[in-house]
């Protein structure tokens, strides 16, 4: 897919196969890929702060993060002021993510889904508006 977009990318070894081939599905204006770079064992917190900063600090418009089920990925990204990380199952959720919440880091299980299912779910996440309205009042009072 093709994007104007900024893109910050990152997994655990549970997700590397599917960035490699999520890094290579997304043309976009910029992707910059954090890690890991291997299948050798790591943790998640350790590509998920980068991504999330970067995202945070307005570097990079979104964030995409893989683990094996997304939970370690998300926990970690929403720990930052200013992220709002969704895991995303299916491409239905990824565009409610975007509608409703406004979601700024993509969460994707790769130990769940497969690979056609995660490039149909980033195409999704990143061509998707917020619809603003009633969501906009709602997301506004997330931050506490
Ligand atoms: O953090 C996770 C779960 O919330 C991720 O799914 C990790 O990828 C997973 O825990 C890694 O597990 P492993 O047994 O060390 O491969």
């Amino acid at each position: 897919m093709n994007t104007d977009l900024k893109i910050a990318i990152g997994s655990d070894h549970a997700g590397f196969e599917y960035k490699q081939a999520l890094a290579a599905f997304i043309k976009a204006a910029e992707l910059k890929d954090f890690g890991t770079y291997s299948a050798t064992s790591v943790d998640y917190p350790d590509f998920a702060h980068p991504v999330a900063s970067a995202v945070e600090n307005g570097e990079y418009d979104f964030g995409i993060l893989i683990c094996g089920s997304a939970n370690g990925v998300a926990i970690t990204a929403n720990k930052h002021q200013g992220i709002r990380a969704g895991l995303c199952w299916n491409a239905e959720v990824a565009a409610l993510v975007r509608q409703h919440n406004n979601a700024n880091v993509l969460c994707i299980p790769a130990r769940f889904i497969s690979v056609e299912e995660a490039k149909q779910i980033v195409e999704i996440f990143l061509t998707t508006g917020f619809e603003g309205g009633r969501h906009a009042d709602r997301v506004n009072k997330i931050s506490c």
